[in-house]
């Protein structure tokens, strides 16, 4: 009751404050919450809502506003703390909360688990690092341990799907559930499978069945055309059915693959949509699953206000190495650095240069690409119908390659994300700068801008004006980094850049696919069958091997010019505040080093392979020793997945 009366406040604040609900005013909607989102959602959102209120009451009536007011007054809601404790949820999750250090809820969980506490279908959107996963997994669990506890959960399939679009996000939300399970008494078991597991290990996975399975909806109805999954069982177990990262699924062309899944979902399923952006895709995806859904729009969609600071740096295309090595070793930026390019062949050369400057093969810096989507779409439409398996499956590949490993993944205390080839769009900036600034965190990102991509900047710049209502730009020079500095490390930089062929580039990469495959899940039973193909990767020869030119090892202390020693000192000192260096402190920030290392690397930047640790393992323990010894920058690069 009291959250109504709650709620019912904020709806006449908003009615009052037209020109928060930007999007109803534009829409020349009437001054209702129905309308407000629904301008936003389209016809079928605002259908849904509709009927919601008809046909559920007085009580459903004053859901609607209330969306309204959510969405148009988050600056207000941002000061209003709500700690967990009072979103009523089941005792064994507030525990795990605590245990995890996590007490009070953000915006879009405060505002989302009571919705789906209430059982209502949710589409929530709101921006990149602002808690989205536990806004559904706290409130879902809940549900699943209060039928546990009342001997109702039904067992014949999964009592929850949750789709993302790629593996990497299937096994990043399986670990947020399973550490929430983990401090909980009652045994709910979640699962993760993907495409690239074999039909035995998915049927090994899938049976019991698991309380919760996450999932990519390729899986999901490749199990169910294999009879893994029943269609029948589906219907008579399902209970909820969560999209995460919804704005990429449809780009990830997984729109037919839900289409499949469709006749199998009972209508009592509650589904909800998790968003970053908005777009056509999810009305679509609305349109598709939800019925009725409440529509909760936290304003600042995609873009973090308070808590990044973006700047950018203009300079020459073929300067740019130049310029992100003058940023690395003279520590002008915070760690750990997450460094985007636009093609996996610079992302190799990116880290085979840093590797010889820094003249170091550990990691604070990590490389990943995303640009391909565009290229290969264009392609993929220019295709005609017979070509369009085929250029599916390739498409899947790429996509996987770019956004599998970057959008919506929640690199652990990344601070600094450059932007060293722009993003092709202003979309793929928004979910590039999401990985830092996450939830209640500060960050920074660095764009280097070369003539030929002013015009994507403007782009990028005018779209946060809006976002932000402004007139002046939102992203300000970078100004630690002087003219002298970056000269002083001209010679250098060429040098060592000159040392980086297209043939170590190649090198690199049939390296990395060779690991993939050596570490590869689907191709073991294979080499168990074949050893000596494994024989035979394991001992192919190296094409180079060239050593890093001892005189570009340091800088010497004269090269660098007294501002930037300043700047630098700065930067240290800000760190030093942070308490980054103290090993503890790093342990727990996911630095690598020291003892405990874990091998999650979405928690501590190593992309490393098993094997590839085992077989390294006394020369990373000599890296690592040097390393604790003089705190060298490493680098470690992001790119394809396994094929
Ligand atoms: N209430 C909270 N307090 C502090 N940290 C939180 C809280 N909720 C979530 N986090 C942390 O915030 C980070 C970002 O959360 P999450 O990945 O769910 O964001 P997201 O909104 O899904 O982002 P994206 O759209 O980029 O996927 C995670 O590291 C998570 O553990």
């Amino acid at each position: 009751m009291a959250k109504r009366k709650q709620r019912k406040a904020a709806t006449e604040q908003e009615v009052e404050n037209h020109d928060e609900v930007t999007v109803a005013a534009e829409a020349g909607a009437e001054n209702d919450g129905h309308t407000a989102h629904a301008a936003e959602e389209g016809a079928a959102a605002e259908e849904g809502v509709e009927r919601e209120g008809g046909g559920e009451g007085e009580a459903e009536g004053e859901e609607g506003p209330d969306a309204a007011a959510r969405g148009g007054e988050e600056g207000k809601e941002e000061e209003r703390e709500v700690s967990f404790d009072e979103l009523g949820l089941d005792e064994q999750l507030k525990r795990a909360l605590r245990k995890k250090g996590l007490d009070k809820a953000t915006p879009i969980q405060r505002e989302a688990i009571p919705l789906i506490l209430e059982g209502k279908d949710v589409v929530a959107k709101a921006k990149t690092g602002s808690g989205k996963t536990f806004a559904y997994l706290l409130p879902m669990l809940h549900e699943l341990l209060k039928l546990s506890a009342e001997g109702r959960i039904r067992k014949s399939a999964p009592n929850v799907f949750i789709l993302v679009p790629t593996r990497e996000l299937c096994q990043q939300v399986h670990n947020e559930a399973s550490s929430l399970l983990e401090f909980c008494t009652s045994k709910l078991k979640v699962v993760q499978v993907n495409a690239s597991m074999s039909d035995k290990d998915i049927k090994v996975a899938l049976s019991g069945p698991p309380n919760i399975l996450v999932t990519t909806p390729a899986c999901v109805a490749s199990c169910i055309s294999k009879g893994i999954i029943r269609g029948s069982s589906i219907k008579e177990s399902l209970s909820m059915m969560i999209l995460d990262e919804a704005d990429l699924l449809l780009s990830y062309r997984c729109e037919d693959d839900i289409k499949a899944l469709v006749p199998h979902i009972p209508r009592s399923c509650q589904s909800i949509l998790m968003s970053a952006t908005s777009s056509a895709d999810i009305e679509k995806l609305t349109k598709l699953l939800l019925h009725n859904p409440f529509i909760l729009t936290l304003t600042e969609v995609g873009h973090a206000k308070d808590d990044l600071i973006p700047k950018n740096i203009s300079c020459d295309a073929k300067d740019k190495m130049l310029y992100i090595l003058a940023l690395l070793k003279l520590e002008l930026i915070q760690k750990k650095v997450l460094i985007f390019v636009n093609s996996i062949d610079s992302a190799f050369k990116l880290r085979l240069f840093l590797e010889k400057a820094f003249n170091a093969r550990l990691f604070d810096y990590l490389i990943a690409t995303d640009d391909n989507k565009s290229k290969e779409e264009r392609q993929a439409n220019k295709g005609n119908k017979k070509d369009s398996r085929v250029s599916r499956k390739q498409l899947q590949q790429t996509l996987d390659a770019e956004f599998g490993v970057v959008r919506g993944i929640d690199f652990k205390n990344v601070f600094t994300v450059v932007n060293y080839d722009m993003p092709p769009d202003p979309a793929g900036y928004v979910h590039r700068v999401g990985r830092t600034g996450r939830a209640h965190k500060t960050g920074a990102s660095i764009s280097l801008v070369s003539p030929k991509e002013n015009g994507i900047f403007e782009d990028i710049e005018n779209m946060l004006k809006d976002v932000e209502n402004r007139d002046t730009s939102c992203i300000s020079p970078f100004p630690l980094l002087t003219k002298n500095a970056v000269e002083s490390l001209r010679y250098r930089a060429q040098d060592v850049a000159r040392s980086v062929t297209t043939r170590d580039i190649k090198e690199a990469r049939r390296q990395d696919i060779k690991n993939e495959i050596l570490n590869s899940e689907k191709l073991k039973a294979h080499f168990d069958e074949n050893p000596r193909d494994l024989d035979l990767l394991k001992h192919d020869k190296l094409l180079s091997n060239k050593e890093i030119p001892a005189h570009l090892r340091d800088v010497p202390e004269y090269l660098i010019d007294p501002t930037t020693k300043e700047a630098s000192n700065v930067v240290k000192l800000s760190r030093a505040a942070m308490d980054i260096d103290k090993p503890r402190r790093r342990k727990r920030m996911g630095f690598k080093g020291g003892s405990g290392r874990s091998s999650d690397p979405l928690k501590t930047f190593s992309a490393e392979g098993k094997s590839r640790r085992r077989g390294r393992k006394e020369r990373d323990g000599e890296q690592d020793r040097r390393k604790r010894k003089s705190d060298i920058p490493t680098v470690q690069e992001i790119t394809e997945p396994p094929p």
